[in-house]
Formats: C-alpha cells, structure tokens, sequence
C-alpha cells in the first residue's frame, strides 16, 4: 500500500527503549514464564510488544481504510468532526487539540469508530461515519475490532487470575453489550514542513484513558517516558510486533500495580520524517456505567497495593466518577477550543485537568 511499504529504516543512534517481548500464543496456553514476563512488563513500564496475536490481516486493511479516509475532502471529514463536549467518536482534525502548556496544536488527524457501531453495523448505535469507512465495514473494520476485542479480552482475564480477582472481575467491567468508549482509531501524521523539530509533539504528552491500547505503527515516532527518568525514547516499531499498553482505568482497578505509563508522538526519526506516519489503535475501555476505584474488596493483592500506596494516590484509587464521566472530561479538556477554560484550570499539572499530571486521551 503506498506510504506503508518501502520506508526507511529506523535510525540506530537515537534513544530507544526495548519493550519485553510477549507471545500471545503462549500466553492463550497460559505459559508461566509468558506470564511473568508480561507481569514485569505491565507493573514496570506498562508497554510491550505483542508477537503472534494474528491480527496482521486486519491491520492491513485498517491502514488501507485510514488512507482511504483521510484522502476525502477535509470538509467532508469535517461533517463527523467529533466535537468539543467530550465525545471521542468520529473525526479529529489536525490542531484540534493542543500539545504543551503554551497552546501549541497536535498535528494528527484521527478517526475514531466506536466498537458499539462496529457491534452493531449496519444499524448506527452512536454515531454515523464517512462513506469510505462505512464501504470497509464488513471486510476490514469489523474484523479489526472484533479481533483486537478477542486479544484485550485475553490479556484482560490474564491480569484478572494475577491480580487474584475473582473469576469474570474484569470481564464484567468490559461487558460487549454495554456502551463503552471502546474504539478504533485510525491516526494520519504528514512529514513536518521545515524539518523535524522533536521538541514539539505531534499529539500530546499522554496516558491512555482505558484499559488495554493494541497499537499498531509501522515508522518510529512513538516516545515513552521510562519511570523514574526525565527523558524521552523512542519505541521501535518491529514489523509483526503489536506494541500494548495499560490505560489509566487498569491502574485504577488494580490499586496502581499496572502501570499507565505516559508517552506522546512526534515527528518519525531519521530518513522517515519525510514520510507520512500512519498508525492504527484499539483501545478497550470499561463499559459506561463502571465505577472507577481500585478493586479492594474483591483482591487481597490489590488491597495491599492500596495500603502500601502513597498518599497522593489514593484519592485517585476511590475516584467516585464512572469511566463515562471520566472519559468525557478528559477528551474535553484536550480541545482546543475548551483551552480557555482549561488552561486557567491549568491543564498540565492541576489535578482538576488531569489528575495524572499529564493530558489523557
Ligand atoms: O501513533 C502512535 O504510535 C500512538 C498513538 C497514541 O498514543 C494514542 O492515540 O493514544
Ligand atoms: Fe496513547
């Protein structure tokens, strides 16, 4: 597909962090050392590559639904802008969001597609989409969402039996058939006019709001911020590797075990900044209605997590808000055209904004 083959290599002198390595296949047979390594993987760091997850097909023809989408005429994507009330679902247009303190705008343009609609397609649940989304429907779109649902909801009953929950905990909060903020997200970044400069972010300094990100990438531009460090290092994308992270609802419900590490995008490194930078998400969130607080009356590990948690946290750990109002204040506070209100709330590091000292998409 044309600007998703023959790119260059990713640079080797730039700071880079190595992800652990975890088999989905092994972890469906439940393989001990699998499991501790996504165990060190998700209370470390919260990142890792995902090999063997079976969704390479799928991958392929979302990329092909996002260069099909976002080629339409930008008044046309603009008719499913998503809006500035706090719903994600539908198009975001580049700048519609700002990227640091001094109001800079992100550059991405996203178009989000909610599992509900994937559910329930042909009929529309939340919302409608363009005409190029709604032709792949059937043959990419559906099939993308209900296999990343498929490998989040693996993943999910794993951290279910290690966070000694009982059994169906987590799966209950993600319910199929609940509205959730679950979606696709289909991400366009151009190659920067006048060069790469990595000090400004095409989207924002983040944690994910949900529960499981499946992430799919193909150039560099991908930065975590280690914990513990000041500095930003690239994630390489490796070809076949999915990248999965923890959102801000699993550190939540596990007392802070799981880590919801933040991470930002910036220009592609190298030689590949002069190519455009397509990505593809499946964010799994809790259903609508779930209240957001860690699960100590249903885990004896995640009881003690909360004991031995810093003060500061456990505000957090009871945070009386249901994943909807959460969710939806977050994607709020993220609009530009919301900043002023915002920003006087000082977004970057009040605990009004963002009580993670960071913006939450
Ligand atoms: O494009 C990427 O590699 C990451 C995107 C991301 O972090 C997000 O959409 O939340
Ligand atoms: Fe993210």
């Amino acid at each position: 597909m044309p600007g998703l083959t023959n790119l260059p290599t990713f640079p080797e002198d730039v700071p880079t962090h190595p992800l652990l390595v975890v088999d989905y296949e092994l972890l469906k047979v439940r393989n001990k050392d699998e499991i501790a390594k996504l165990w060190k993987a998700a209370t470390e760091l919260g990142f890792w590559y995902l090999k063997n997850h079976g969704a390479d097909a799928e991958v392929d023809k979302m990329f092909e639904t996002g260069s099909e989408t976002m080629a339409l005429p930008f008044e046309e994507k603009m008719k499913f802008e998503q809006g500035d009330s706090g719903v994600s679902f539908g198009y975001k247009a580049p700048g519609a969001t700002v990227t640091d303190e001094t109001g800079a705008l992100d550059t991405v343009e996203f178009m989000n597609i909610a599992k509900d609609d994937a559910l329930a397609w042909p009929a529309a649940a939340r919302r409608t989409y363009p005409s190029t989304v709604n032709a792949r429907m059937d043959d990419a779109v559906v099939p993308f969402i209900r296999k990343s649902i498929e490998v989040n909801d693996t993943l999910l009953d794993i951290f279910n039996e290690l966070l000694g929950l009982p059994a169906g905990t987590l799966a209950e909060k993600h319910k199929l058939g609940e509205f959730s903020g679950s979606e696709a997200r289909l991400i366009k970044n151009p190659p920067r006019p006048g060069g790469i400069d990595e000090a400004k972010a095409a989207l924002a300094a983040h944690t994910d709001f949900g529960s499981l990100s499946f992430l799919h990438n193909r150039l560099g531009g991908l930065q975590v911020m280690v914990p513990g460090t000041s500095t930003w290092q690239y994630v390489k994308p490796i070809p076949g590797h999915a990248i999965c992270n923890l959102g801000d609802a699993m550190t939540i419900f596990s007392g802070g075990l799981l880590k919801s590490n933040l991470h930002r995008v910036v220009p592609a490194p190298g030689e590949q900044g002069r190519h455009t930078r397509w990505s593809l998400v499946y964010f799994t969130r809790p259903g609508d209605s779930v209240l957001l607080r860690a699960l100590t009356d249903e885990s004896t590990i995640v009881a003690r997590a909360v004991e031995n948690a810093p003060e500061h946290l456990r505000e957090i750990f009871e945070s009386g808000q249901t994943s909807n109002q959460w969710f939806t204040r977050r994607v709020k506070n993220m609009r530009t055209n919301n900043q002023k209100v915002c920003l006087s709330d000082s977004i970057f590091s009040g605990m009004e904004c963002s009580r993670w000292g960071s913006p939450s998409v």
